[in-house]
């Protein structure tokens, strides 16, 4: 009997696995294509631009400050395979006008034709306690890191409806899957991004439209290191279980999931792990991932404990500060 029940548990993965090239979408071909990567001037952003260019991509950089664009220009073309590729800049703050963010999508269009990839990753982040941040950081964060994704996804969605294929990734952050200590601010402006990634992948399927959403841990940027100047001992504590990664290996990763089409991308073990336990109903794009959040979720739901440790620790130090002051 157990022996027929196991039959049919292997037959029924192996059915699965025969079946899921027919459920997966086309990969993106890069070579050729154009993306558009917001906050290319820098860290992550700049990574994800070499990423795409090493692959055959022609790039346009959006960003606010003209040295830094061009600067990433530079080091963007070093990475060409064919004398074909073009990097173009855009200057614009994509968080303030829509109709500004909308021109300047159209202008690109022009010079480099239709995007077929969209990476949102302009943002910034803070940390501090609540009643430290100043109020005003609050709808700054949401702005920049919430509207700054939407309006340029809104700008390009109705060329990539017309031509049936796109795809748009919007770079959330774990702090993005899990409210931390210290993120008041910036953990609600980036858990707002999968609220929106859901949403608009289940409008875009039918014309096939993949939304990638990516969950990166601490990473090596010019902006990890702006944040750490206001980091609370408590939030630096808690991160510093997950380490610090390189954002080569960030951008390897997200692109690798954005042209497969993958709707989580996630970075790292604890990544992945973090993943499946705040999975909730987001699209499962793979057999094995939906395997894998079955198999895994339980058991790491039953070692909550391993999120919970540096939580607790976290809130001991809290009450032992506070009553010693
Ligand atoms: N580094 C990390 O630890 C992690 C970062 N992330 C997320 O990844 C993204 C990139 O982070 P990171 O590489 O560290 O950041 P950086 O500060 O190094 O780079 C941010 C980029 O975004 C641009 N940018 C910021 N605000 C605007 C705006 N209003 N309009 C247009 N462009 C803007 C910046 O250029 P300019 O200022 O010239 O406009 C710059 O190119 C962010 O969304 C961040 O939240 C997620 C997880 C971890
Ligand atoms: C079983 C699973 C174990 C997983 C343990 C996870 C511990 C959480 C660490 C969270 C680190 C916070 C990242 C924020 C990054 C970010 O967005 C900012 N640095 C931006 O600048």
């Amino acid at each position: 009997m157990l022996l027929v029940v196991a039959a049919f548990i292997v037959a029924f993965v192996l059915l699965l696995y025969m079946i899921s090239p027919l459920i997966s979408p086309k990969p993106l071909k890069l070579n050729g294509a154009h993306v558009v990567v917001t906050g290319g001037s820098s860290g992550i952003g700049k990574s994800i631009a070499m990423e795409c260019y090493r692959q055959g991509a022609f790039i346009t950089l959006v960003a606010r400050d003209e040295s830094k664009l061009v600067q990433a220009k530079k080091e963007v073309e070093k990475c060409a395979i064919n004398d074909k590729q073009v990097v173009l800049c855009i200057s614009v703050d994509v968080s303030k006008d829509y109709g500004q963010v909308e021109s300047v999508i159209k202008q690109c269009q022009e010079k480099l034709g239709p995007v077929d990839m969209l990476v949102n990753c302009a943002g910034t982040s803070f940390s501090g306690k609540f009643e430290e941040v100043e109020v005003e950081r609050f709808r700054s964060l949401m702005e920049v890191n919430y509207l700054g994704s939407v309006y340029p996804t809104r700008a390009v969605i109705t060329t990539m409806k017309e031509r049936r294929m796109g795809r748009i990734m919007f770079v959330s952050s774990q702090a993005g899957q899990i409210g931390l200590f210290g993120y008041t601010a910036y953990s609600p402006s980036k858990f707002a991004l999968r609220g929106l990634a859901e949403s608009l992948q289940m409008e875009m399927k039918p014309y096939n439209i993949y939304v990638t959403i990516a969950y990166p841990p601490d990473t090596d940027t010019p902006g990890l290191a702006e944040e750490n100047r206001t980091k609370p001992l408590e939030t630096r504590l808690i991160s510093e279980t997950s380490g610090v990664t390189q954002p080569e290996q960030v951008a390897k990763t997200v692109v690798k999931d954005a042209v497969q089409g993958n709707f989580n991308s996630s970075v790292g073990p604890d990544g992945y792990m973090l993943s499946a336990l705040t999975c909730g109903m987001s699209p499962v794009t793979s057999i094995t991932e939906g395997l894998q959040q079955i198999e895994l979720s339980h058991i790491l739901y039953d070692y909550n404990i391993i999120i919970d440790c540096p939580k607790t620790v976290c809130s001991c130090l809290t009450l032992v500060i506070v009553n010693s002051d």
